[in-house]
């Protein structure tokens, strides 16, 4: 009872987003149901006035009827299939504008790891995937015919009144019952952890096998049978799944065809007896045997099918849209962040969690950094060094204590004011699939700032500025690691040319030759000597080039101070620049990190 309560809440969803994809499309595609609803009763009358005018005046017109009736239903027909497919591509443009926002308008990011969202957003993508039911345009068909079949039968009910009450709430109560006793044939819960787990291994999968990136490991670890055979198993379960959900059962279909066959065996038996007796008109008869027929075959139609997938599709994207909202906001400040850090950032007693019950990733953290200095972060791999930066940048907050710019706590400063002031080049920095002038300037900039950002990263000479970075498109081209690194750290070089004050390097050089590393690092330094430079790194020839090192251990900062302290101090750094160094001078061909 109350699923079925929360199914009509969600069909009623449905549609209203129906009118909201596209008003006028909306309203013509439901005239055109009621139309199309309306015209079996019609045929029925026109055949019954045919059949009444045999051999008197007025045969022609009676033909004409007839003729015009089914004429308006051939063509309402596939003017309504193009409606409604025009409907579909509406509404799955609508579903997926919002959806779109729902990832990307929250300003945190945390909303993307959820497991519970990201089983319904899976869930809400599937209008258009496909995984547990029809895509959109292709429901549209289905639910259209299924409402149609609805009108139509009401209208042959209807039609019924015309020979006696009771044939007619006969008929129709053995139609509401049919329908009772079938609704568990076309209800299937596709929200089971099952269901969502086959969905998203199904899409994992179709897109790994899609896309080029994964491309060398499919080959390369003999992947590609494992993908498919993923793909095929989790696709094999959604059909099972459904098929055993609707599937029609033995004893409810034996008991719906008993309920007809009784009823319109007895409206029949009833109807030859009045013919018989002359009470009825042979126009009549073919009227009402056609009408108790239609009415007959309503229980049968798709729209229970179809419709929960869209509509679950249209309540899912609602769900996901306002819990993202919800677990992706930011308490939001609205003081400025114009030229802030004037004075410092400053870490204080920062502890953060990825989630309540996990580990703490940061604890306790203190750090000062002076606005206009550049700090290097070393630590193990999962020290916390990049989870640093990400609360820096306000993609989380911290769980316990504050970051403070200039005194002032990060969450009342306006976020994305503050965003402008921070520049980043991401350790999984993005490789657009745009024009290299995109890449390096994504929010817009002349030639001259994009061509001296990428000159000063030693990205000048890799393609033309409006060559696009991918291989799939006409003129395209890749680039090699090293040189894509260049151009993410043009794009945060061009950014600290528009104002940003705060620029933040994970791992900026890793894919960088080591000859090329030194010299591109430091005219990084001199291109950021007024801001305020967090650099992340484990080469230690780039992280002793800064003012000042920490070094995180157990999301903490174990030590603090220049190369030379920390060298002097004989501590963690000391061992860990050691190492390192007596590494390279291992090296044959004398790469010594001095
Ligand atoms: N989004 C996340 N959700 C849950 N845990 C996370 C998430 N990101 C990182 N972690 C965990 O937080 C810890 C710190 O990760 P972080 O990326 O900050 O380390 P790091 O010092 O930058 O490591 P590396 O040197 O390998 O880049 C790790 O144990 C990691 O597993």
């Amino acid at each position: 009872m109350v699923f079925s309560r929360v199914r009509e809440r969600e069909d009623l969803q449905f549609f209203a987003a129906l009118r909201e994809a596209h008003r006028p499309l909306a309203t013509a595609w439901w005239a055109l149901v009621v139309l199309r609803g309306v015209m079996p009763a019609l045929f029925s009358v026109a055949i019954g006035g045919l059949v009444a005018s045999v051999g008197h005046e007025g045969l022609g017109i009676a033909l004409a009827a007839v003729g015009v009736v089914f004429v308006i239903s051939q063509v309402l027909a596939p003017l309504h299939g193009q409606v409604g497919t025009s409907l579909g591509s509406h509404v799955s443009s609508w579903l997926n504008d919002r959806l779109m926002d729902a990832t990307v308008a929250p300003p945190g990011t945390a909303h993307l790891e959820s497991a519970e969202l990201s089983d319904d957003l899976t869930a809400a993508r599937d209008f258009e995937l496909g995984l547990t039911g029809p895509p959109m345009s292709l429901a549209m068909g289905f639910i259209a015919e299924g409402l149609i079949e609805l009108v139509a039968g009401l209208g042959q009910v209807l039609l019924l009144f015309g020979y006696h009450w009771w044939a007619a709430v006969l008929v129709g109560a053995a139609w509401a019952s049919t329908h009772w006793l079938l609704r568990k044939s076309t209800v299937w819960d596709r929200a089971t952890g099952e269901v969502q787990e086959a969905q998203r291994h199904a899409e994992y999968s179709y897109r790994l096998a899609m896309d080029a990136p994964a491309a060398k490991e499919l080959r390369v670890f003999g992947l590609s049978e494992w993908t498919v055979a993923r793909f095929t198993r989790s696709r094999r379960l959604l059909v099972d799944r459904r098929f055993e959900s609707t599937r029609l059962r033995r004893g409810p279909l034996a008991a719906a065809i008993g309920l007809l066959v009784v009823v319109n065996g007895l409206v029949f038996w009833r109807l030859a007896a009045d013919a018989a007796a002359g009470a009825v008109g042979l126009a009549q008869v073919v009227v009402f045997v056609q009408a108790a027929i239609g009415a007959g075959a309503l229980a049968f139609g798709g729209l229970n099918w179809a419709l929960p997938h869209a509509a679950g599709a249209v309540a899912a994207m609602r769900k996901v849209h306002d819990r993202m909202a919800e677990v992706g906001a930011l308490p939001a400040g609205d003081r400025p962040a114009t030229g802030m850090p004037a004075g410092k950032l400053r870490f204080r007693n920062v502890g953060f969690r990825y989630s309540p019950d996990g580990k703490p990733v940061l604890d306790g953290l203190d750090l000062t950094v002076p606005a206009g200095s550049s700090l290097a972060v070393v630590g193990v791999n999962g020290a916390g060094k990049t989870t640093l930066v990400k609360l820096l940048c306000r993609l989380y907050d911290p769980t316990e204590g504050a970051i403070e710019v200039d005194g002032v706590d990060l969450r009342e400063l306006d976020v994305a004011g503050w965003r402008e002031r921070i520049t980043a080049v991401f350790q999984d920095y993005v490789r657009y699939e745009w024009p290299l002038r995109d890449n390096v300037a994504p929010g817009g900039g002349s030639d001259e700032d994009v061509v001296a950002a990428l000159e000063l990263a030693g990205a000048g000479h890799f393609a033309g500025l409006d060559t696009i970075l991918a291989t799939g498109y006409d003129g395209g081209t890749d680039l090699s690691g090293g040189q894509w690194q260049r151009v993410a750290l043009a794009r945060a070089l061009h950014a600290v040319g528009a104002g940003a004050g705060v620029v933040v390097l994970d791992e900026p050089t890793a894919q960088l030759d080591v000859r090329g590393e030194a010299e591109i690092f430091e005219r990084i330094l001199a291109a950021t000597r007024e801001c305020t430079t967090i650099l992340i790194s484990h080469r230690f020839s780039t992280v002793r080039h800064v003012d000042r090192i920490c070094v995180l251990e157990d999301g903490k900062v174990v030590e603090l101070g220049s190369h030379d302290e920390l060298m002097a101090l004989g501590g963690r750094y000391r061992t860990m620049f050691d190492l390192q160094a007596s590494r390279f001078e291992e090296e044959p061909d004398g790469l010594a990190l001095n």
